[in-house]
């Protein structure tokens, strides 16, 4: 946690869901007392078919609907792809950009997740740029070096802690049940911090950012207690509500 900071709870349902499980995300939303509510932020990402009513069903509850990508053009002969405006259109509050399924599956390189940041940026929405290493490049001690490359050249220049998320998503803890040890934890955070507070100032020191990978009810607390830890963005374990749920208590104070 970084004190000032707001914490943001943010799920991934990644390719996953149909309307039959748009029940999961109401009853998250119905789920967010007051309490709730006033110690952190609460964001699904569902795909890009059910975000409309999604956003429909949980207007005024607290939880806002996000996508998990977006074009870095607004319109266009683009065959397939989906613009940051029509996402704005449709009630996303925030794009989750530069995945690094986005960047394995679809060769995204850094460049093009500024651009779509930036579509983001423009649209008024939030953007959350995903950064984070292999397990060779981890292996190879180079988990410093990547995640600096990839939140330079990721990250906007008109960035503030009003318009961006950063996640810190080891690519080898993602899906897999591994996660980072608390102290290597720490070190990334802290060192996304010092670069953010270089580049953006006061700006950099109030940007969230999230840890994701494995984050499970089992090992949120212990995970969100980390010093500047200002969330999650939550893969498998978004999916269905009581486990949603279970991760954010371990923000209630
Ligand atoms: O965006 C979410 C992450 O890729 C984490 O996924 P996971 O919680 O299933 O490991």
């Amino acid at each position: 946690m970084t004190p000032d900071i707001k914490p943001l709870v943010a799920g991934n349902w990644k390719m996953n869901g149909t309307r039959d499980w748009l029940s999961e995300i109401t009853t998250v939303a119905g789920s967010l007392d007051a309490d709730l509510r006033e110690t952190m932020d609460t964001l699904i990402c569902p795909p890009a078919t059910l975000i409309y009513l999604a956003a429909a069903a949980v207007q005024d509850t607290g939880l806002t609907i996000g996508a998990q990508d977006c074009h870095m053009a607004q319109s266009g002969a683009h065959t397939g792809d989906i613009s940051a405006a029509m996402l704005a259109d449709a009630a996303a509050t925030h794009v989750i950009v530069g995945h690094s399924e986005r960047r394995t599956d679809h060769g995204e390189t850094s460049d093009t997740v500024k651009q779509k940041a930036e579509a983001v940026h423009e649209q008024g929405l939030i953007a959350i740029v995903c950064v984070g290493e292999t397990k060779q490049e981890r292996d190879e001690g180079r988990t410093l070096d990547v995640i600096k490359d990839q939140l330079a050249h990721s990250v906007p220049d008109n960035s503030t802690s009003a318009n961006t998320v950063i996640a810190y998503e080891p690519v080898w803890a993602i899906g897999t049940g591994v996660t980072p040890t608390v102290s290597d934890v720490e070190e990334a955070h802290a060192f996304m911090r010092r670069l953010l507070e270089d580049r953006f100032a006061g700006e950099g020191a109030l940007m969230k950012l999230l840890y994701g990978g494995s984050v499970k009810p089992s090992n949120a607390s212990e995970l969100m207690a980390v010093r500047n830890v200002d969330g999650a963005l939550v893969g498998g374990a978004s999916l269905k509500a009581a486990d949603f749920l279970a991760i954010c208590e371990s923000y209630r104070s």
